[in-house]
């Protein structure tokens, strides 16, 4: 099982993801709406130089207008765009013309079984699928899981890889990888302690996730 650590904010956040061994790191960058651990695209870049091969790193970002996404993925070097905001599916043909060599994850919020067809729209447009929690203050790192059996649906039907994320901790993914069968889980809040990410509860997560389905 693959695991992305998200809201990476700090060389110390880096190294406990990379501890866990894990397979990419998210850089939050053009928030518009509430949250945590965003950083510049430069800090990105110079986190991303102390990064080993093999770990992708992901520009998360709230922005959705066209430019600036392509903008900022630019600035950060960042190999992958998760794209959390809605936009328009042409809108990421337009950043794939421009941005070839990077991978394009979009974001679909599990809020009822209408999201079913929100995912199909995007899958012709997007490398993957992140399956999330909004409220109505954030559209991402929430900390609260989502329905898991729509999640399940959506990836039992999917001709893209669907990334489980929303609330996930050391204690339930195994429970949710099991249910849903994802690609890949992404995790933020939930290795967490006292505000900043845990080296245990990292090194935990990774253990369950990739235990999962042995
Ligand atoms: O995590 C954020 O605060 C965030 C902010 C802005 C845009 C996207 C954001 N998160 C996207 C992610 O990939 C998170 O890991 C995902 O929402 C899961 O978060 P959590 O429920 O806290 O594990």
């Amino acid at each position: 099982m693959r695991v992305k650590f998200c809201g990476t904010a700090s060389l110390a956040d880096l190294r406990c993801a990379v501890a866990a061994e894990c397979d990419a790191v998210g850089f939050i960058m053009g928030v518009i709406h509430r949250s945590s651990d965003a950083v510049t695209p430069a800090e990105a870049a110079r986190m991303i130089r102390q990064l080993p091969p093999f770990i992708e790193p992901v520009t998360v970002t709230h922005l959705q207008e066209t430019q600036a996404l392509i903008d900022l993925v630019r600035e950060s070097h960042c190999t992958t765009l998760q794209v959390q905001n809605d936009v328009d599916p042409s809108d990421l043909e337009v950043i794939r013309q421009a941005l070839p060599c990077v991978k394009i994850v979009k974001a679909v919020h599990v809020m009822d079984r209408s999201s079913i067809a929100t995912a199909r729209r995007y899958e012709p447009y997007a490398d993957a699928i992140l399956l999330d929690t909004r409220t109505e203050e954030r559209i991402g790192g929430t900390g609260i899981p989502h329905d898991w059996n729509i999640s399940a649906e959506i990836v039992a039907n999917s001709t893209v890889p669907v990334i489980l994320a929303g609330g996930l901790t050391p204690e339930n993914v195994r429970d949710a990888i099991q249910k849903v069968r994802p690609y890949a889980v992404d995790v933020h809040t939930g290795v967490k302690k006292d505000g900043v990410r845990n080296l245990e509860k990292t090194l935990a997560f990774a253990r369950a996730a990739r235990d999962a389905l042995k």
